[in-house]
């Protein structure tokens, strides 16, 4: 079996939109993203402490949907890893080189991996002028930086495997009784998560997770939506999760995306990190203080694309976290006669 790619962390994420101007509004203007690189197409951001070109692309396109997922890998000689790992995969593997593919980017590949996900691996990307303390620029949710996707994907133990294959730790679990494995947060970089798995059809993208630097810019995110009357954009939050402890707030962007307002977590760094495990009958695993998850955060999520740009046919799910008795999400099977636990 060939090396899997020194991943350091996730990168960017692709997204297709509808309406760039509307994009350029939720994603620019009420999140705070910068500007790195506009044309009439295209729109590379990035958050406040980010010193490369991007961690978000916005392509403008007819349907919206997940172009693909980033990861940066540590050296050159780590892209043609990539290759070669998810070729003998036997998997789609494509070549970018520099300049063909997203602008600010160097030479990368793109694969769809066995979870059925648009990847990109790359190294080299353009540096940007360090905006870490032009507190001037700062504007609406004031991002940080891109922390984690969130994929759905109907077969968790298998994305756990991919994952744990390509050298990934596990920060924390949902599991059943039995230890059946309803989701999972994974990580290169020392926090809680690059990547975590929702139950769910897939592959649909469910969330990109974006952080902030403190609890009251999540708070002010919703305010600011609250104030101008696009309340209708905020999906679930503001709270705070047990998985990670972050505190949260979830948004639907014009198209549907969601984006997850992050703030919070913990270091993973240590070599013996161990696994925290949530029962799946946990009503705090979600939200820390037992509210409800809306049903929409569990069904709905983006499509994602193939490597010629062709949406990727999802299959269900083979747990349904939702339809287990969850008591405070109020999706739960009540026993006959009996309470949600
Ligand atoms: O980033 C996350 C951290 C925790 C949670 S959860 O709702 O607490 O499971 C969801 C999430 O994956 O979006
Ligand atoms: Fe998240």
């Amino acid at each position: 079996m060939s090396t899997p790619p020194d991943v350091v962390r996730s990168a960017y994420a692709q997204l297709v939109v509808t309406d760039l101007d509307r994009a350029r509004w939720f994603w620019g203007d009420m999140l705070g993203f910068h500007i790195q690189y506009a044309d009439e197409s295209l729109l590379c951001l990035r958050g406040t402490d980010e010193l490369t070109h991007h961690s978000l692309v916005l392509r403008k396109g007819e349907t919206a949907a997940l172009d693909h997922i980033s990861y940066r890998v540590r050296t050159p000689e780590d892209v043609d890893r990539a290759e070669q790992y998810f070729k003998d995969l036997g998997r789609p593997v494509r070549r970018v080189p520099k300049g063909a593919g997203t602008p600010g980017v160097g030479d990368a590949v793109r694969v769809v991996d066995p979870l059925g996900f648009p990847v990109e691996f790359f190294h080299d990307i353009e540096r940007a002028e360090r905006h870490i303390q032009r507190y001037d620029l700062r504007r609406g949710a004031e991002i940080a930086r891109l922390d984690h996707f969130n994929i759905c994907t109907p077969d968790i133990p298998a994305a756990y495997a991919h994952y744990q294959a390509l050298g990934f730790g596990c920060s924390e679990t949902i599991e059943g009784d039995e230890h059946e494995l309803y989701a999972a947060w994974m990580y290169r970089k020392q926090t809680v998560h690059d990547v975590a798995f929702t139950g769910g059809a897939g592959p649909r993208l469910h969330h990109v997770g974006v952080a902030t630097h403190e609890s009251h810019q999540v708070l002010r995110t919703a305010d600011l939506f609250g104030s101008l009357r696009q309340e209708h954009h905020i999906e679930r939050g503001p709270g705070r999760h047990g998985v990670s402890n972050a505190f949260y707030l979830y948004l639907r962007d014009p198209d549907g995306h969601r984006v997850e307002i992050y703030t919070s977590d913990y270091y993973t760094g240590d070599p013996d990190h161990e696994t925290y495990r949530w029962n799946v009958k946990d009503d705090r695993r979600r939200d820390f203080w037992g509210n409800a998850v809306i049903e929409s955060w569990y069904k709905e999520a983006s499509p994602v694309l193939d490597l010629d740009g062709r949406p990727q046919p999802v299959t269900e799910a083979v747990l349904d976290e939702s339809a287990v008795q969850v008591g405070a999400d109020g999706l739960g099977i009540v026993e006959p006669g009996g309470q949600g636990s």
